[in-house]
Formats: C-alpha cells, structure tokens, sequence
C-alpha cells in the first residue's frame, strides 16, 4: 500500500434526501477512529461514484446494486423500504392515466429505482408503452412536453405540497397493489475491494449507523423537527412520513426487492439475476 492509500480517507456517500435522515442523524464521522468523509450526492450522482470507485461504501439505489452486485456487498439490515404508500415516489399525471400509457413521461435525472419500477408498472402491471425522457427534477418544466413526471424524494414532496392539481400516483402504493410485496427503493453497499481493504474502518461505520437507526426509531422527535425547520411542512407530516419509511431490510425486503429484480430482468431493465450479498463483520475479521 502506497503512503497516499494510507492515508486517505474513506469516502462515504450520503443521499442528500430526507428517506436516509434516520440512519445518519446520530452517525458523525468525527467520532470514527477511521478517518471517514462523507460526500453528499441525489442517488444517480452517488450511484455513479460509487461504481467509479469514486466513494467506498454509499447508500445507493436498489437498482444500482443489483447491477453491480458482483462488485458490492450490502450493509446488513440497512434499507430505504416500504410497504405501500412512500410519499416521495410520485408520478404527476397532466393527462389521464390511459393517454400516459401510450404518452410521454418525464423521468427525473436523480433516480434509479424508481424509474426503473415505473417501467416495471407501466409495462407488466399496465400494459403501457409510453416513451421515456430523462430532464432535471423541475415539475412544471417536465410538464410542458410531457403526459406525465416522475419525481423522487424531497423534490416529489415539495412538489405534493404544491396547488398544483395534477392526479397523483405513489409507486409504493402501486407496487404493493399489484404483488403485494415490501419495496426497497435504497440499500447501503460497500465495494468488496474497500470491505478488503478497509475491514475495521467499515465494521466502524457500520456499527455507528445501525447506532443512529436505533436511536431515530426510539424518537423521531428530533427527525421531525429539523425536517420542518429545514424543508417546511408539519410535524405530522413528518411523523406520517418518517412512520412510512422502514430502514431495516429483513427477510420480507429482501423477498420483496427480489421480486422487482426478477421482473427488471425479465423486461430487459438488467441483464443478469441478482443475489443478494451481505457485508459481514465477522467474514471481514479473518
Ligand atoms: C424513498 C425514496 O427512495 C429513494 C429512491 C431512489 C431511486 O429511485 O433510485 C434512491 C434512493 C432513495 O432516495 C425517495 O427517494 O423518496
């Protein structure tokens, strides 16, 4: 190892959404005897890095890990899932659901699961073939030539809080109507040649997230509040939201995301079947 390798921080990438806030809240980097650096990005931008090689270890799209499961393991028991209704997974209708099926819809630039479930949905569940554009998360823009507009995350929140009279559709909601199934929409993964490299540094970070998920899930209280001071809306907003969002990812999320690979590769979206691979402290140890 090279004197610069030794030297250099791990690099950490933190979805700059508010989906992840509970299993960072209470994790901070300072307190790391690793020296760890946390890079903020929306989940393409991360998903990107971490393929690079850019960052080490990130929360990252569902999506972006089966692609690159042969590269990544997964941080146990760390998820962005739900069962149902998300809230901040949302397709904004301007004409009706039967002109969108053979329309256009507006996909937003920061997504990777989603828009790969909204093809899932349109395709499998709806029997749709509407084409695809890509534009920056912007609602009225994304409207003005499309049928529809799929947005995630804080910029679909906002954009619900919004007058804005479009129909809207939750994807959790139509994931869980259709299978009947959990969704996970994020995972944390680590590259196996950093979970090599690093062993210690990462059984750290880890250890200190799990810590924060279960202090945020003891009370949210200090969740909700920043969320209100930092994006608007109400407490009870945020209690509803937060209260929607599961960050484990236990046997029924992982059943649920397996599914959703099977169809992705199915219709063509990935072109390989996904095992799921877990990160384990002890297997790191030896
Ligand atoms: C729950 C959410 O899950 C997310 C959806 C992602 C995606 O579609 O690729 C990636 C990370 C999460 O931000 C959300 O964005 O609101």
């Amino acid at each position: 190892m090279t004197k610069a390798d030794a030297t250099r921080p791990i690099r950490f990438g933190r979805i700059d959404y508010t989906n992840v806030w509970p299993v960072f809240h209470y994790f901070d980097p300072a307190k790391l005897r690793s020296n760890t650096e946390l890079v903020y990005g929306m989940p393409a931008e991360l998903n990107r890095q971490l393929r690079a090689g850019e960052i080490d270890i990130s929360a990252v799209s569902s999506f972006a890990y089966g692609l690159n499961a042969d590269d990544y393991l997964l941080l146990p028991d760390l998820s962005v899932s739900a069962l149902g209704e998300v809230q901040s997974l949302l397709l904004f209708l301007k004409s009706p659901l039967e002109k969108v099926l053979s329309g256009k819809i507006a996909l937003t630039t920061t997504s990777a699961t989603t828009v790969n479930l909204l093809k899932i949905v349109m395709k499998k569940f709806l029997g749709g073939d509407p084409e695809y554009v890509t534009t920056e998360p912007d609602l009225e823009r994304m409207l003005e030539t499309a049928d529809a507009a799929l947005l995630i995350g804080d910029h679909a929140i906002r954009a619900s809080w919004r007058d804005h009279g479009y129909r809207v559709l939750d994807l959790g909601d139509l994931w869980r109507q259709w299978t009947g199934q959990w969704m996970t929409f994020a995972v944390w993964a680590v590259r196996r040649e950093a979970a090599e490299r690093y062993p210690e540094a990462i059984g750290e970070i880890y250890r200190a997230l799990v810590d924060s998920k279960r202090q945020s899930a003891a009370d949210p209280v200090p969740l909700i509040q920043e969320a209100e001071r930092r994006i608007g809306g109400t407490a009870s907003y945020w209690r509803g939201y937060f209260g929607g969002l599961c960050h484990d990812f236990g046997a029924e999320q992982r059943e649920g995301l397996s599914l959703y690979f099977q169809y992705a590769k199915e219709l063509g979206l990935m072109d390989k079947s996904v095992r799921l691979a877990d990160w384990s402290e002890a297997s790191a140890r030896v």
